[in-house]
């Protein structure tokens, strides 16, 4: 068993989780043509086995359980594919899409995706973008990790997620972050329905879950530099 899998089987283990054999080698499948293509093009700095398994794999996979069973996920900013592959390699039965606007990096997800054999949907747009179109409002889940500030963060995922359905906010320390979204949380209509914290000592991070009560004036989401320059 390589390094990689020991680590992540242990971590699966000794959290009450026990993937079965097949997803942990969907797993080590992904991982291995991260760390081959991490070698011509800077993907992510997290590549060492015990850093991957915990930071990327199992990270990623913390806020499962909140999502419903054949919901429809996106996930915004996706970089090298998390957490959206990981879920999905964990969750078969989702819908995965990862909306990411980096060339390169969707080149990687479509790439790793084949080598782990599962079926996510890779669209290379900017979000706001996305939530301009047809798939506005259309999903059933949205979740982003390590993208922008929460509030940042919900101008460009609440759009894109329907009316009853879950943002999940993949978060360090998140306080003062989600003191300053208050606004763009009622704004978007965005209601803190759980804080998943992430069993691992030593590693602080968290799940923010955030169920959207009604549906969205169409002025949201505005164009990427006022959301940044005067947030919500
Ligand atoms: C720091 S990386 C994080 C990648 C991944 N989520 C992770 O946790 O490893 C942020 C990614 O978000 C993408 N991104 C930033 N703003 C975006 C937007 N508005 N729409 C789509 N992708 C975006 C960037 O291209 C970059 O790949």
């Amino acid at each position: 068993m390589s390094e990689f899998t020991q680590e992540l089987t242990a971590l699966f283990t000794e959290n009450g989780l026990e993937p079965a054999k097949r997803r942990l080698s969907q797993m080590e499948a992904y991982y291995e043509e991260l760390v081959a293509v991490n070698r011509m093009h800077n993907l992510t700095a997290i590549t060492a086995p015990k850093d991957a398994a915990l930071r990327h794999f199992f990270d990623s996979v913390a806020p499962q359980a909140v999502i419903p069973e054949g919901a429809a996920v996106a996930d915004v900013g996706s970089g090298a594919g998390f957490p959206i592959v990981p879920l999905k390699i964990m969750r078969g039965d989702i819908r995965a899409t990862a909306v990411e606007s980096a060339g390169k990096k969707c080149a990687f997800i479509e790439r790793g995706s084949k080598a782990a054999e599962i079926d996510v949907e890779v669209l290379c747009t900017r979000a706001e973008e996305l939530a301009r179109g047809p798939r506005r409002e259309s999903f059933d889940v949205c979740v982003s990790r390590a993208v922008a500030q929460l509030r940042v963060l919900a101008e460009l995922c609440a759009p894109l997620v329907r009316q009853g359905g879950l943002f999940l906010a993949y978060k360090g320390e998140y306080e003062r972050e989600l003191a300053e979204a208050q606004n763009a949380a009622e704004t978007l209509n965005l209601e803190l329905a759980d804080i998943i914290k992430l069993p691992c000592e030593g590693y602080a991070h968290h799940v923010l879950v955030f169920r959207k009560t009604g549906m969205l004036s169409p002025k949201y989401p505005r164009r990427y530099a006022q959301i940044v320059k005067t947030p919500l």
